[in-house]
């Protein structure tokens, strides 16, 4: 069932609700993953997404699967009525268009204004010189986490066009990890870097999530996906947006791990995985997270 304490935990400190566990260091990441599921499956934080057509539909059922209530709502006309009453904004650039730019941006300013916590999917940002200012444009406006694969971080690091073949990276997360870094602290934003490893950082610190599979890269729009969730957790500890980052990834993984278990390709896994993340329980979460400082 979800949210509900399900089992045996390891060694922790009294909790002050019973659905919490507290984490006895910064470094039980286990517990906080769970904590953060938890919180997130309680409030069910409205998350507004501008993003690519690819990617609406597994974006959101993603997000109402952990437990996040969804709106793809992306008209300029609807952001200021809109975007005040959202926990968390999520842009996405996958299918981008010059008139979708400015409904980004003024979300953007909005999210800014009411201190809501906002994060940038750059896809594809070394594929056009458009594209690429725009993700550069968007990087200045402060956005809380950037999440991309390997060739977008690089690309937007070097703020040049890159070699990638297109939203696919042709880079391991690890050869990024000295431009996620320098991005971390030119533009303030945590870093997350998706792959076979995720790494997240703050320009110092630097996490990497072990979990997942490598046939979550033959489903589309995963990574997407994973930005969304990102979105939700940082929705719901907007202060500590490093450590909500790494587990939303983490927990992603648990899912395509798990729903790996009953696939028989990509088609499957995507339901499998969405079923896995929905139905994710305490004693699996805290027996399968491998987060660990890099
Ligand atoms: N080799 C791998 N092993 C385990 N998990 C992986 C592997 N490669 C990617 N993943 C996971 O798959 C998800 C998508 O990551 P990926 O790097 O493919 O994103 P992306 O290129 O932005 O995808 P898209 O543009 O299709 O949304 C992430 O949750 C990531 O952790
Ligand atoms: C395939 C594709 N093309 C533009 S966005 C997108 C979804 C994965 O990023
Ligand atoms: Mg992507």
């Amino acid at each position: 069932m979800i949210g509900k304490n399900t089992g045996e935990e390891p060694e922790r400190i009294a909790s002050t609700s019973s659905m919490e566990t507290r984490p006895n260091s910064i470094e039980d990441w286990p517990s906080r993953a769970w904590n953060l599921l938890s919180k997130l499956r309680d409030q069910s934080p409205l998350v507004q997404c501008i993003t690519n057509f690819v990617s609406m539909d597994l974006m959101a059922n993603t997000l109402l699967s952990a437990g996040a209530s969804p709106a793809m709502i992306h008209s300029i006309e609807e952001i200021p009525d809109f975007t005040p009453h959202a926990r968390s904004l999520c842009i996405n650039v996958g299918t981008l268009s010059s008139d979708w730019l400015p409904a980004m941006k003024a979300a953007v300013v909005l999210a800014n204004k009411f201190g809501k916590p906002w994060v940038l999917d750059p896809v594809a940002a070394g594929a056009s010189g458009f594209r690429l200012n725009a993700c550069l444009e968007l990087v200045g406006m402060k956005p809380t986490v950037i999440r991309g694969n390997g060739s977008e971080i690089i690309a937007l690091f070097k703020a040049s066009l890159g070699a990638s073949k297109g939203v696919d990276s042709s880079h391991e997360s690890t050869d990024a990890m000295e431009a996620a870094k320098s991005l971390a602290q030119a533009s303030g934003a945590i870093v997350a870097v998706s792959g076979a490893v995720d790494i997240i950082t703050d320009g110092n610190r630097v996490v990497g999530a072990h979990n997942g599979v490598p046939m979550m890269q033959k489903i589309t729009a995963t990574g997407c996906a994973v930005t969304a969730l990102i979105a939700a957790f940082v929705a719901v500890d907007p202060l500590h947006a490093l450590e909500a980052t790494a587990s939303a990834f983490s927990i992603f993984g648990i899912a395509g791990e798990l729903g790996m278990n009953m696939a028989k390709g990509p088609a499957s896994l995507r339901m499998h995985l969405i079923d896995s993340l929905y139905s994710l329980d305490q004693v699996a979460l805290l027996s399968h997270t491998k987060i660990t400082s890099l």
